[in-house]
């Protein structure tokens, strides 16, 4: 930006336009999402003045882009820019990413595809970052990393592997873990199960299983109040659930089970206290950092107009008597 003052080059929040295809890694580069900046999810307002003095534009972890979502990116800056005959709308564009980490999701990938010309025939110049900076302090990790990553990994390698699993009997234990470290899990519904644990050890640190305690307030768990089941064989019937099978849905249904009509995931019942770790799960407010897959801590709920602490009930989780508030 100094640089472009003393230039005289106009510079502004257009000139380089920084995005990636996901909000999480949008928020790690201070950007936006590809389909924010280019309109990919509405039609094009008269944005030319906006994007006239774009003359970069950086589309960061590529290999979550689909054939489709490319061909969007091309009609969409080729509409933006008025440049209708021009590639990409005539600006430069700078793909990052590696495609041996996550592909699109429903959608074919770039790599697939002989016939996408946005792809095949656009680039013009490749180039390949060879040095591994991440593990600069643990180096053998790193190539060991690398390996698995090009080949798979040797029988010794796996045995490497598998000593650093925590809990197993040759691996770290558990209490020498550093707190924050994170778990990596194949399916949400083992996510769920670490959830539920790490919730229920909070619980037994904290809470008392003594009914006649009030349940601290720094805890608090939030339930769906309507949910109802679907008929079978209807198209748009519901019924309501009797207590039993919504007392069975709390305690052992999750987020990774329940979906509603527009195919959104809910958790009947979330389990929060002060300084949880959260995943956010919409792109609210990606230049904000609040974006689809950053993490945050709860600090506390805002409750609706006309429901006050005196709401509350006290919910049995594992024995320990909790906070609960139902939500409608
Ligand atoms: N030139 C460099 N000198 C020193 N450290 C660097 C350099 N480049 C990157 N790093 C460090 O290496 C780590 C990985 O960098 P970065 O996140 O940019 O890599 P990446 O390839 O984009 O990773 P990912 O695949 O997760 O997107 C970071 O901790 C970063 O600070």
């Amino acid at each position: 930006m100094k640089l472009c003052e003393e230039l005289r080059v106009k510079f502004d929040k257009r000139s380089i336009v920084v995005t990636a295809l996901t909000g999480a890694a949008a928020v790690s580069i201070n950007g936006e999402t590809t389909a924010k900046a280019f309109a990919f999810k509405r039609e094009v307002r008269n944005e030319l003045e906006e994007f006239k003095n774009a003359y970069l534009v950086i589309v960061d972890e590529v290999s979550f882009a689909s054939v489709a979502d490319l061909q969007l990116l091309d009609e969409k800056m080729k509409e933006i820019l008025d440049r209708p005959v021009e590639p990409f709308g005539g600006v430069p564009i700078v793909f990052s990413g590696d495609f041996t980490q996550l592909s699109p999701v429903g959608g074919v990938p770039l790599y697939k595809c002989d016939d996408c010309i946005t792809w095949k025939q656009l680039i013009n110049v490749f180039m390949e970052l060879k040095v591994n900076h991440r593990f600069e302090k643990d180096p053998g990790w790193g190539k060991l990393l690398e390996r698995f990553r090009d080949k798979g990994p040797t029988t010794d390698e796996v045995a490497i592997i598998n000593s650093r699993v925590v809990g197993s009997h040759k691996g770290p234990l558990e209490k020498n873990i550093s707190p924050d470290a994170v778990y990596a899990t194949k399916t949400n519904v083992d996510r769920m199960a670490i959830n539920d644990a790490i919730f229920v050890k909070y619980l037994e640190k904290t809470h008392s299983t003594d009914a006649n305690v009030q349940p601290l307030m720094h805890t608090l768990c939030i339930k769906a109040g309507n949910l109802r089941f679907h008929v079978r064989g209807t198209r748009k019937e519901y019924h309501a659930m009797e207590k039993k099978a919504l007392d069975i849905i709390y305690a052992s249904v999750g987020e990774a089970h329940v979906q509603d009509k527009t195919k959104k995931y809910h958790d009947p019942l979330l389990k929060l206290y002060h300084g949880r770790p959260l995943c956010i799960n919409q792109n609210e407010d990606v230049s904000g950092c609040i974006a689809n897959g950053a993490m945050c801590e709860f600090r506390g709920v805002k409750l609706k107009p006309g429901v006050s602490i005196t709401d509350f009930e006290t919910i049995l989780i594992d024995g320990y008597c909790v906070n609960c508030v139902c939500v409608t």
